[in-house]
C-alpha cells in the first residue's frame, strides 16, 4: 500500500533560499520524564519522532505513575545515573537534535546543563513542564530558578501561558496580545525563539507563534493559526509538538517551515484522538494517524457501507418509498421519478464512460464501457414502456441536476478511485432497495391489483445485482490501494452519492 510514513515532507513555503537542509533521518534525543500511559513524555517523543520521520532516542529524567486522569506518584532516580545515560547517548551517536521535557529538580537541571554545555547539539528545544494539563506539578517549586537559566541553552522554548507567565514573572496572560508580549519578554531575556502557544486560551481558535526580534525569523512575531478542536484528548500536546519541532527543524533549518509542517498535523492528531479510546480522563493525541492499517480485502467497501447505513434508514423511512411499496404512491409522483430516472441515467452513462476512460485494467475499462452502455439501453427502455404513456414531464429536476453536477465534478477530479466511489451508491443502493422491495412484495404474496406490481417484478434483477457486485469490489481494491487522502476524498465522494440518492426518491413529493 502507498500510505507510507510521510518522510518526504512538503517542500515549506517561506523556507529561505539556501537554508541548511540536514539528514533525511534526523536523530533526535528525548530528555524527559516516562508516562507509562503514553500519550506524554518520552513515550509521545518517541512517537512524534517517529511520526516526522526522526529516529528517536531517549534518556529518562524521572518515572512518573499517571494515566489519563492524572499524576500519581513522581521518582526522579539518581542525577548519576542520568549522566550515564546522557553519555552513553553522546559518546557514541551523533545527535541531531535534542528535545528536553520533564526535568523534576533542581539535580537533574544542574546535570543535563553540565551535558548541554559539554556536548552543544546542534538543536534544543526546551518545553518547560511544570505543571501536567491535570494540575499536577512536574518541577519542584524550588527548581523554577534553576529552570529559568537553563533557557538560554536552548533554541527553541515551547511553554504553555501559565508556564510562559511564570518564566517571566507575570500573571497568566488572558488575550493573545498580553501572550505574545511575554513571549516578546521572554526571547529578549533568554536570546531563544519562544513558540507561544494558544492552547490555553478560550475561543474558537487556536494560534501559535513564533516569537523572536534578533532577526532569525521573517518577522519579530510569525503566528501560524489553527481552529481550536473540541475534544478533551488533549493529554500530551505540549511534548509532542515540541518533539515534532525538534525533528522536522533537525531536516529543514527554518522553524516558521516546521512549525508550519508540525501545526496541522498535530491537529489532525487531536481530530483523529477519539479513533484511540485510551483512558477515561484527558486522553493522547493520534500520534500515527496520517497512517492507516493494511486494510484487507473488503475491508474498504464494509466501512463504505458502514456509512451508508443511516442513508438506508432515511430511504426506507421516505413516504415515496413506503407508499411505492404498499402501491398507494400518486401516479404523479410515480411519472416524475421516472422522468428524472431517465434524465440521471443519460447523465450517469456519460460519467461511466468516464470511468472506462481512467480504468487502469481493460477489465474494469470493459466492465464501465458495459454498464455506460446499459444504462441508455435502460433508458430507452424507460421511454418506450412506461414513459410513452405518460404525461410529459418538466425537465432537469433540482436534484436530478445536483446529482449529475456532483458525479460530473467527480469525473474531473482525475481521480478513477473517487471516480469509481461517487458512482458505487447508484448501483449499491439501489440494489439494495431494489431487493428489499421485492422480497416484501413477495412476502406479501405479490397483491392482485398493487399498482406497481409489474415495477417491482423487474426491480430486483439479478444481472444488475451481478454488476453491483463486480462495482463493489473495484471500488474496494481501489481504496485498499489508495493513499489516506485519497481514501478520505473517495469517502466523501461516496457519502454525498448516497445523500443524494436519498434526495432523489425524495424528490417527486417536493418537486413533481
Ligand atoms: N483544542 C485544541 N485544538 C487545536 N490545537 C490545540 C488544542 N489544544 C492545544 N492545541 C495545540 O497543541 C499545542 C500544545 O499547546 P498547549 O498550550 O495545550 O500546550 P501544553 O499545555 O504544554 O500541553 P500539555 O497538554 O502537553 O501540557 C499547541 O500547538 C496548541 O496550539
Ligand atoms: C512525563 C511527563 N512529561 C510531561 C507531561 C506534560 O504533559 C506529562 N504529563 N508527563
Amino acid at each position: 500500500m502507498s500510505t507510507t510514513l510521510s518522510m518526504t515532507l512538503p517542500a515549506v513555503p517561506g523556507a529561505p533560499a539556501g537554508a541548511p537542509v540536514g539528514r533525511d533521518v534526523p536523530r533526535v534525543l528525548s530528555i524527559a520524564g516516562s508516562d507509562p500511559s503514553g500519550g506524554a513524555g518520552i513515550q509521545a517523543d518517541l512517537k512524534s519522532i517517529a511520526a516526522h520521520g526522526g529516529y528517536g532516542m531517549a534518556v529518562i529524567t524521572a518515572l512518573t505513575a499517571q494515566n489519563t486522569r492524572g499524576v500519581q506518584a513522581v521518582h526522579v532516580p539518581p542525577v548519576a545515573f542520568l549522566a550515564q545515560q546522557l553519555d552513553a547517548v553522546s559518546d557514541d551517536i551523533s545527535i541531531d537534535a535534542v528535545k528536553i521535557g520533564m526535568l523534576g529538580d533542581e539535580a537533574v537541571i544542574r546535570t543535563v546543563r553540565g551535558w548541554l554545555e559539554k556536548v552543544r547539539p546542534a538543536v534544543v528545544v526546551l518545553d518547560p513542564v511544570m505543571v501536567a494539563t491535570s494540575g499536577d506539578r512536574l518541577l519542584k517549586e524550588s527548581a523554577e530558578a534553576a529552570l529559568r537559566e537553563l533557557l538560554p541553552l536552548a533554541h527553541l522554548i515551547t511553554p504553555n501561558l501559565p508556564e510562559l507567565a511564570m518564566l517571566v514573572g507575570a500573571e497568566p496572560a488572558e488575550s493573545w496580545d498580553a501572550a505574545l508580549d511575554q513571549g516578546k519578554q521572554l526571547a529578549k531575556t533568554t536570546g531563544a525563539t519562544v513558540l507561544v502557544k494558544g492552547g490555553h486560551l478560550a475561543g474558537t481558535d487556536c494560534p501559535d507563534a513564533l516569537v523572536n526580534a534578533s532577526g532569525l525569523l521573517a518577522q519579530d512575531v510569525v503566528e501560524v493559526r489553527g481552529n481550536r478542536i473540541a475534544t478533551r484528548n488533549s493529554h500530551g500536546t505540549g511534548c509532542s509538538l515540541s518533539s515534532a519541532m525538534a525533528t522536522v527543524q533537525a531536516r529543514v533549518g527554518d522553524w516558521e517551515a516546521s512549525l508550519r509542517t508540525v501545526k496541522p498535523w498535530l491537529a489532525g492528531a487531536l481530530e483523529n484522538s477519539g479513533e484511540l479510546e485510551v483512558g477515561h480522563g484527558n486522553g493522547p493525541v493520534h500520534h500515527f494517524h496520517h497512517l492507516r492499517p493494511a486494510l484487507h480485502e473488503g475491508g474498504f467497501a464494509a466501512r463504505l457501507w458502514d456509512e451508508a447505513q443511516q442513508d438506508l434508514d432515511d430511504i426506507y423511512a421516505l413516504d415515496f418509498i413506503r407508499s411505492l411499496a404498499s402501491g398507494e404512491l400518486e401516479e404523479k409522483d410515480f411519472a416524475y421519478y421516472l422522468a428524472q430516472d431517465a434524465l440521471y441515467l443519460n447523465g450517469y452513462s456519460r460519467v461511466l464512460a468516464r470511468a472506462s476512460a481512467l480504468a487502469p485494467s481493460e477489465a474494469e475499462q470493459l466492465f464501465w464501457a458495459g454498464s455506460a452502455q446499459q444504462c441508455l439501453e435502460v433508458e430507452s427502455e424507460l421511454h418506450r414502456s412506461w414513459l410513452s404513456t405518460r404525461p410529459a414531464q418538466s425537465g432537469l429536476g433540482p436534484v436530478t441536476k445536483a446529482y449529475v453536477d456532483h458525479l460530473t465534478a467527480a469525473s474531473a477530479s482525475g481521480s478513477y478511485a473517487v471516480l469509481a466511489a461517487a458512482v458505487l451508491p447508484c448501483f449499491w443502493l439501489y440494489a439494495e432497495v431494489g431487493e428489499k422491495l421485492h422480497a416484501r412484495f413477495v412476502a406479501a404474496g405479490e397483491p392482485d391489483g398493487h399498482a406497481y406490481a409489474s415495477w417491482l417484478r423487474t426491480y430486483a434483477d439479478e444481472a444488475f445485482a451481478a454488476a453491483t457486485r463486480r462495482a463493489i469490489s473495484i471500488v474496494d481494491a481501489a481504496g485498499r490501494n489508495a493513499s489516506a487522502q485519497e481514501r478520505a476524498a473517495m469517502l466523501t465522494a461516496f457519502k454525498q452519492s448516497c445523500r443524494l440518492e436519498v434526495a432523489f426518491f425524495d424528490a417527486p413529493r417536493l418537486h413533481s
